[in-house]
């Protein structure tokens, strides 16, 4: 029996893995995922072929482990799955973990890489922890299948000296790794190259300003097929805000929010030192903090619940419209297009309408039927821009991290 490769994509609220068959391309043999995580009850989503299922988890999952084994064991045991009925199938296991350091390239899993890893979890506890509790439980207890370790802040390698960093003591700043790293670098990868091919032009002459929007949100500018600027920074807490995250704030807030901020989180455990301040920014802020709920489909509609809700839509609109005109000029004006992907990218056209009128002065111009339709579901890039439009195409991207993952590991293979 052919084996097969399973891609793991923990975040702080949910665990989504796929499997794939080992071949280049790879194809989709199955799909599940647990969301909810931190506000129960958690949903886990199962797809297999053209069966689709929903349901309530009714388990108690404190860990992501516990999490991830339950997806695994929820797979295994589906009799209709004969292509991945136990480890015995599986050769690879790719997972994405946000903050990668310095690393340029995907890693395999042993005992010195694991030890190296452990230093990148100091610099982003809050982010890499589920994924590299994974990682640690699969290394255990799972150690005939080679584990592989990919970075979200890979992609961004490329962003220049003067971008990166920041106006601090740069010795300070060197011994302890204070720079711009950037994220979503998997799932950029996915659509410039995705897109790319949709356009008919070669990766290295693509140039695109793209925004991967979901819970956790940031844009990045593409020049000649490499990232030369992306708003996150140091941690994914930096630019736009997202579900529970502030996005850029003037750093002195933290001083004035309460005098407790520099403390120790409750939350931390000897694994997780988090400061009360990060908890607050990362997990307390953002659409959460301002309207009480963490899915933007309640905030981007046409007659807004609340005026906190109208409120947050405009923040939203207000911050990315900044990232898309500073990234126009950043790249000269010489852009193929803009790309909307990530959930709320994919799903809202009210959000893709409201951003494309306030950027008419760069020359974008929308489609309203295309638009409103948005991607079919097999439709991994759909041109939304209106037909006469001569500035820059307005693309919609349904981006892929596992797929990205399974793609790398499947073609450095053959
Ligand atoms: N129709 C919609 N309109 C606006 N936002 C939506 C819509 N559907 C989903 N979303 C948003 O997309 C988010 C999920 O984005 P996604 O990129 O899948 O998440 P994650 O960042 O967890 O990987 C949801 O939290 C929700 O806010
Ligand atoms: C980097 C990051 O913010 O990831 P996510 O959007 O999955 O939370
Ligand atoms: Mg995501």
């Amino acid at each position: 029996m052919p084996k097969s490769i399973l891609a793991v994509n923990a975040g702080s609220s949910s665990v989504k893995i796929t499997f794939y068959t080992l071949e280049n391309p790879p194809r989709t043999i199955a799909d599940a995922s647990i969301s909810g995580i931190t506000a129960p009850p958690p949903t886990l989503k199962y797809q297999q072929g053209d069966k689709k299922h929903q349901e309530e988890v009714k388990e108690k999952l404190s860990t992501p482990q516990d999490t991830f084994k339950y997806l695994l064991q929820r797979c295994f045991s589906d009799p209709d799955l004969s292509e991945v009925a136990s480890v015995d199938d599986l050769e690879y296991i790719c997972h994405r973990v946000v903050h990668g350091g310095d690393y340029r390239d995907a890693v395999e899993i042993n005992d010195e890489t694991l030890d190296r890893l452990k230093g990148l979890e100091d610099l982003a506890p809050l982010h890499n922890f589920s994924a590299l509790e994974i990682v640690r439980l699969c290394k255990v207890e799972l150690p005939k299948v080679r584990s592989i370790t990919f970075f979200d802040s890979a992609f961004h390698q490329t962003i220049p000296e003067a971008v990166r960093t920041y106006p601090i003591n740069q010795e300070i700043a060197k011994a302890n790794g204070l720079r711009k790293y950037g994220f979503h670098g998997i799932s950029y990868s996915f659509i410039l190259r995705s897109v790319a091919q949709f356009l008919n032009k070669p990766i290295e002459k693509t140039n695109l300003v793209v925004l991967h929007i979901g819970s956790g949100a940031s844009i990045c500018a593409i020049k000649d097929g490499k990232s030369v600027d992306t708003s996150m920074g140091l941690t994914p807490l930096a630019g736009l805000p997202g579900a529970t995250r502030s996005g850029s704030i003037d750093p002195s807030l933290v001083f004035h929010y309460t005098n407790e901020a520099g403390k120790l989180s409750p939350a931390s455990t000897s694994e997780m030192h988090i400061s009360t301040a990060e908890d607050i920014l990362n997990k307390q802020s953002g659409w959460k903090a301002l309207t009480g709920t963490t899915d933007f489909s309640q905030i981007a509609v046409e007659n807004p619940p609340s005026k906190a809700h109208k409120l947050a839509f405009d923040i939203f609109v207000d911050r990315i419209q900044g990232y898309i005109g500073s990234y126009y000029v950043k790249l000269n004006g010489e852009l193929d297009g803009v790309v909307f992907s990530g959930g709320i990218g994919e799903k809202s056209a009210l959000l893709r309408r409201t951003l494309v009128d306030k950027c008419q002065c760069l020359g974008l111009a929308i489609d309203d039927v295309a638009n409103d339709k948005g991607p079919g579901d097999e439709e991994t890039v759909k041109d939304i821009s209106k037909g006469s439009s001569k500035g820059p195409r307005v693309l919609v991207c349904q981006t892929n991290e596992q797929f990205e993952m399974a793609y790398h590991c499947a073609y450095s293979r053959s």
